[in-house]
Parts: structure tokens; sequence; C-alpha cells
């Protein structure tokens, strides 16, 4: 049975919801759709890309690819065919002056940087005003060190920037893990750039702390689908073995986003269930798919396929409140603060200082909406107390979403306290245009 969820452009009213059961088919996944279309891109023939995720993010890739020329056909809705412009030494894109403009994506802005720094045009690459705000000092320190011309346009060490053509040289470069993982991703990929023989003098190394991990060996998984090995030794240093470049693997499935699987698996956890997810299982290459093990330690019930996943309630009704480092699974650790205003006492969510640089101050946002429902929140430079209210959630609560999606999604689940307000619904187009639908065919009041 459909709830009926009192929906404009400005808010949603989500009634309160006592009951989550039933399945969904997950959108594709962000972080895969992107990746592949940029493999796709940069390989030799023709990728076929089925499942690939239809949102904003994918949208910023495929029009900065077709704005730079490469021959990208829809074959039907979420179907794509690329044709690669590799297999030319130096890689060349048919366009080569571009004025680029890419949201708020990070698994597009970044990645690009460092492919269209090495390819000897003129681009200027921006978006919208947060992404402004996001640091890139890293990725852009790190290119400079083989040479490539980058100007920041705006703020010192933020986008918008613009690239010239530049003597690249290959050698040994270093980058900082502590900010976001995206830009040793975006510097692994560009790797199999490199003529065979400057490969082997290229060599990266990750000075401080790797953060997000499991997202370097998405990269890793992903890179290797397209022909191509790195060695790694740890997380500290990472090289290509000698005359490798991508190659096309014909055709790709994306699987289904696990990120995007949180909330319903959530939703199931607190609300009876059982909810099941399809396009994600137990052999999953996205490391948001641990977040069932985080669910599971709060008592939640867990069950697994090769192509989907259940979450139910625990027989208590109640959550366990954890105490979890959450570095591997930046994104999905969000719908665990929210989970927590559901647990038997305080969940303390730590090591997640990337929230600061991401849509939003992710910390900073979450505390304050979360205080909303009369829980207790301590907001640290890198963690978060969460002390649900002592007598249930506060009803009526106007949520504000910062123009994050994630923000949004996770805040539907407070409607199984108590009936909710979410200011600004339509932010979930970043990566779940259709996320309130599919929330309300899983619950009833
Ligand atoms: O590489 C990726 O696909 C991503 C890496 C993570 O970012 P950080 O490495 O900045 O934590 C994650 O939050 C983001 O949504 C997607
Ligand atoms: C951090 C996120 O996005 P981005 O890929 O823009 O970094 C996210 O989707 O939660």
């Amino acid at each position: 049975m459909k709830i009926s969820a009192r929906r404009d452009l400005k808010f949603i009213d989500l009634p309160a919801i006592r009951v989550a059961t039933g399945a969904v088919r997950l959108p594709g996944s962000k972080s895969i759709s992107n990746r592949i279309l940029l493999l796709a891109a940069l390989a030799d023939g023709p990728t076929e890309i089925c499942d690939l995720l239809a949102s904003d993010d994918t949208e910023r890739m495929l029009d900065a690819l077709e704005t730079l020329g490469v021959p990208i056909v829809q074959v039907s809705k979420d179907h794509y065919r690329v044709q690669g412009v590799g297999g030319q030494s130096p890689l060349s894109f048919p366009v080569g002056e571009a004025n680029l403009f890419l949201g708020n994506a990070g698994t597009v802005f970044r990645p690009l940087t460092a492919v269209l720094a090495l390819v000897q045009g003129h681009y200027r690459l921006s978006g919208v005003p947060r992404m402004h705000e996001r640091p890139i000092a890293d990725l852009v320190d790190a290119l400079r060190q083989l040479g490539a011309d980058i100007t920041y346009l705006g703020k010192e060490g933020f986008p918008p920037l613009q690239i010239k053509p530049a003597p690249i040289r290959a050698k040994e470069i270093t980058v900082k893990g502590d900010v976001s993982s995206q830009f040793l991703t975006s510097l692994l990929m560009v790797l199999p750039l490199f003529p065979p023989a400057a490969a082997e003098a290229m060599a990266i190394t990750v000075t401080g702390e790797l953060i997000s991990r499991p997202y370097i060996e998405l990269t890793l998984a992903l890179m290797a689908r397209f022909g191509v090995q790195v060695e790694r030794e740890e997380w500290r240093r990472f090289r290509l073995r000698a005359d490798q470049c991508y190659r096309s693997p014909g055709k790709v499935f994306v699987e289904g986003d696990a990120s995007s699987a949180s909330y319903f698996l959530a939703a199931g956890a607190i609300g009876t269930g059982p909810v099941r997810v399809e396009g994600i299982g137990r052999n999953s290459l996205q490391g948001d798919i641990r977040f069932a093990e985080a669910l599971k330690e709060m008592g939640a019930h867990i069950r697994s396929g090769d192509n989907w996943m259940e979450a139910s309630a625990p027989e208590s009704g109640i959550l366990r409140a954890i105490n979890l480092d959450c570095n591997h699974i930046p994104d999905a650790a969000m719908t665990l603060a929210v989970a927590a205003l559901f647990a038997d006492g305080a969940t303390t969510l730590r090591n997640i200082a990337s929230w600061r640089v991401k849509e939003t101050d992710r910390l900073a946002a979450m505390a304050n909406e979360l205080r909303k429902f009369g829980a207790a929140v301590e907001e640290g430079a890198d963690f978060l107390r969460i002390t649900p209210p002592a007598g249930g959630l506060a009803a009526n609560a106007v949520i504000d979403t910062y123009d994050d999606h994630r923000m949004a999604m996770c805040f539907s689940l407070a409607s199984f306290g108590a009936p909710v307000r979410i200011n600004e619904p339509d932010c979930v187009t970043k990566t779940f245009p259709d996320y309130f639908e599919k929330f309300s065919t899983l619950v009833r009041t």
C-alpha cells in the first residue's frame, strides 16, 4: 500500500510510519557508473554499459565526455555504448578546448582534472557553488609534480580550474590521502595514459592516512576489468606493471548502489522488515556493502544472496547502540546516524572528518537536524555521538537538507518515529531521483 505523502517542490511530508516490508530494485552505483564511463572513454574500442545510473552525477560525466568529443549512444534507458578514444599515444580528445560544468560530482570533477591535465588541451572546469568550496589542492599539487599547468580561477586550492597544455614528465609523485580518496583514484586512473617507457618511471606514494580505502579497491578492481593491473605495497605505494593500456571489456554491468541500499536496509531494521534490496549481493565490489555489518551489530537480522540483501528488525524491536569507526563507509555512515535515533543508548560514529568537505558540512548539518527530534548530539571534529530522546522522537520536525541528497534520504527514516517534513527533497536527483517513490512503496502507516 502506498503512503499518502504530501509533496511539492519545496517539501515532502511523511506521516508516522510503522512498518516497512517488500523489495526494491536499486539504481546503479554512482561510483561504478562514473568510473566505467571514464574508463570506457579512455579505452580502445566500443564498450556497452548496462544498468548505468540515471542521475545528476552521471549526467555530468556523460555531458562532459560528449563535450570532449567522445561518441556516446544511448541504446535504451540505462544502456549506453561508449566509443573509446584510447589507443593513441599520447592520448587526446577530439575537442581540445572546452568549458565543462561538472555540478557537484566529486567522481567527475576529480578524475577529469587528472585526465585533462595530461592531454594537452585548453579546459576550464567549474561546478555549483558548493563544488567551489570542496578542496582539490592535494590533487593539483600531485599533478603539478608531473609538470601539469593548472590555475585556480577562484580561491587558491579550490575549483574552478583552468588547464593548459604543458610538458608532462613521468616520475615518482606523492599525494596526500587524508582529505579525499578521490585524489588517489584520479591519479591511479591516469597511470596507463603515459607511454609505456615513461610509465616505468611512475609511482604514486600516499602521504598521511589514506581515508575511504574501499573506494581505492573499487578503482583498482574496475581498472582491472579494463585490462590494467596496478601493483601496490600496502596502501602506501602504487605503480603500473609495464606496457598496459585500457582495453574495452566489451560489455559491462553496473551493480546496484550500496550507499542507496543503506536507506532501505535501515528501514527494514527499524520497521519490522524484511526489506530486500536487489542489484547487490555478498560479493559486491562496493565498500558500503559493509553497512550491513553495522546494522547487524545493532541487532538487525541480515540475509544475503548473490544479487540481493535483506534486513529485518531485532525481535525486541529496538536497535542496539554502537561505537564504530566509520572511515570505510563514509556515505552509508550517515544512515547509521539516523538509525541511532532508534537505538537503546548513545551511538558514536568515529573517524568521519571527511564529512566536512562533502555536499555540505555533514557533521554540522547532521547534528543540527538530529537535535530537531529532541536527540542529544555531541559534534566532535571527526565524530558524532547521538543519544535518542527518552520519550520518543519529537513530532513534526522540519528537516533542512542543505542541497545534500543523503540528508534528504536518511532523514526519511525518522518517519518511523514521528511525522516529519523534509525540505527541498529534490536534491536526491544527485544519485537517486525516484528515492521517495521507492521508499513509499515499502512503508505503511
Ligand atoms: O571514489 C568514490 O566513488 C567516492 C569516494 C568517497 O569520497 P572520499 O574519498 O572523499 O571520502 C565517497 O564519499 C564518495 O561518495 C564517492
Ligand atoms: C560524497 C559524495 O559525493 P561525491 O562523489 O560528489 O564526493 C556522496 O555521494 O555522498
